[in-house]
Parts: C-alpha cells; sequence; structure tokens
C-alpha cells in the first residue's frame, strides 16, 4: 500500500486516533496498539500536560512509536485557537496542529470563518496545519489555496456516529485536492472507514466509534482492518456499478 505523506511527514497506517472518552488509560494503550495508528490526536486545552500530578496517557505509551498531533479543540475563535496552538509548540510539542474552531455548540460544527482565519495565521507561523472543515466543497479548496497541509472535512457531526451523510461532497473535495483529505469526525463503524477510504480518502480521524464502543479494543482491530480493506479497494479500482446483469462464466466452450 502507498504511504500517507502530510507535509514533510510519511506514514503507513492512514488511520489517526482521538484519545477522548476511554473508559481507562488501559484500555486505550490495548485499542491504540492494536490499532496500529501512528498518529494521536489530543486537545492541548483538556488534557493537562503539565501537571506532574496527573495522570496522563501520554507517559503511558511509547511516544518514539507515534507522531502527536495537538488540536485546537474548545477553541471558538480564530484567536483563541492560535493560541492554543502557540501553547502546543512552546511545550515542545511537534509542529502540527489540527485546527479546529467550532461554530455551534449543538451540532459542534466548524465555524468556517474562524478556521480560515486561524489556518492562515498558523501557515504564516511556521506550522503545519491539518483543517477539520465541513463538507464544504468551496472552503476546501480555498484552504488548500493558503496552503494548508491537510484537509479534514467531517462525515457527520463529532460523535454522532452517522457516518458519511453526504458522499458526493466528499467526493468533489477528494477530486479536486492535490493535498491529503483525512475524513474526520461521525465514522461510526468500519464499514463507514471503507466506505470514505473507497471513495479516496486519504486517511480516516476517529475517536468515540472506538473509545465508546461496547469492546474499544477489538473496534480498533476493526477500524484498523476496514480502513486497510477500503484503501486496497481504492487502490484496485472497484468494477463499475451497471443495471443489467452480465454473466460470471464465459459462455465460450460450454457444452450444448
Ligand atoms: C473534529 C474532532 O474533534 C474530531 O477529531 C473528533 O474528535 C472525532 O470525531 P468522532 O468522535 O466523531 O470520531
Amino acid at each position: 500500500m502507498n504511504m500517507l505523506e502530510i507535509g514533510n511527514k510519511t506514514f503507513r497506517s492512514r488511520l489517526m486516533l482521538g484519545t477522548g472518552k476511554y473508559p481507562s488509560f488501559d484500555m486505550q494503550k490495548r485499542a491504540v496498539e492494536v490499532s496500529e495508528t501512528e498518529i494521536l490526536t489530543f486537545a492541548v486545552r483538556r488534557m493537562d500536560i503539565f501537571d506532574e500530578e496527573e495522570p496522563n496517557l501520554l507517559e503511558e505509551l511509547d511516544l518514539q512509536k507515534y507522531s502527536l498531533l495537538p488540536n485546537t479543540a474548545g477553541a471558538k475563535t480564530a484567536e483563541e485557537a492560535v493560541r492554543i496552538a502557540r501553547l502546543a509548540h512552546a511545550s515542545g510539542l511537534c509542529n502540527m496542529i489540527k485546527v479546529e474552531v467550532i461554530g455551534c455548540d449543538k451540532t459542534l460544527l466548524p465555524d468556517p470563518f474562524e478556521t480560515m482565519k486561524a489556518s492562515v495565521q498558523l501557515l504564516e507561523e511556521g506550522f503545519t496545519v491539518l483543517t477539520y472543515t465541513s463538507d464544504d466543497v468551496v472552503l476546501a479548496k480555498r484552504l488548500e489555496e493558503e496552503g494548508v497541509h491537510a484537509i479534514m472535512p467531517g462525515a457527520s457531526p463529532i460523535g454522532s456516529g452517522q457516518g458519511i451523510v453526504n458522499p458526493m461532497n466528499l467526493e468533489f473535495i477528494i477530486e479536486q485536492s492535490s493535498i491529503p483529505v483525512i475524513v474526520d469526525a461521525g465514522i461510526g463503524s468500519p464499514k463507514d472507514a471503507a466506505y470514505a477510504m473507497e471513495l479516496g480518502a486519504d486517511g480516516i480521524l476517529l475517536n468515540t466509534a472506538v473509545s465508546s464502543a461496547g469492546h474499544p479494543v477489538k473496534m480498533a482491530e476493526a477500524m484498523k482492518l476496514g480502513v486497510k480493506a477500503g484503501r486496497l479497494s481504492y487502490e484496485a479500482g472497484r468494477i463499475p456499478k451497471k443495471i443489467y446483469a452480465s454473466k460470471s462464466s464465459p459462455e465460450i466452450g460450454m457444452i450444448k
């Protein structure tokens, strides 16, 4: 399978995991390991990485094996997002940042204007910027033109598990993009992940579907396989859909 390239980094795994809502650190550690993910995202504001007294997932993991992707969750304005990104950078974390600026408390959909403003500012400051956005096709293009390193369109609202509600928009975004498209948020099951990958997404970022599953470790493995199957299918090229049947066995040489 081809590798995933984001900025100047290369990854074998196309599955990225969030780090919230697991029943325990031990469960989370096992889920992360079995998923074979190489990128873990975490909310800088929610994880007290500076408090040595507090238990911290990052201490449980072999950090040589993972790239940490800090995100600006909790930000509602560009200014807040930029401040969070600078804090992450100042604390010695890598200079990749997932820009997430929420515009609506009920749907948790991103604010397109503040998202754009924050992305542009962080690009100017030299960050590798991965931007969480809605599945708005024009906004995705504008973000790419500004120079972001990856687009992260939501499949459906965060934590909803609704899967891909608008595959057509996702296909338009994928078709027009020359930067990685990582489907982020709303994935409910491995079927959704495989579908997104079959459509040509470059990767999947998910959290709730694994962390809140009945058995997070098994679901992490299922997601790994779903992402791999979808990618392999995309690279293999699926057969075109036809309206009518066509026989599976050739008729030449058949006994009449
Ligand atoms: C944008 C965002 O915050 C997502 O990364 C979220 O953490 C994952 O969404 P799900 O929990 O729906 O997978």
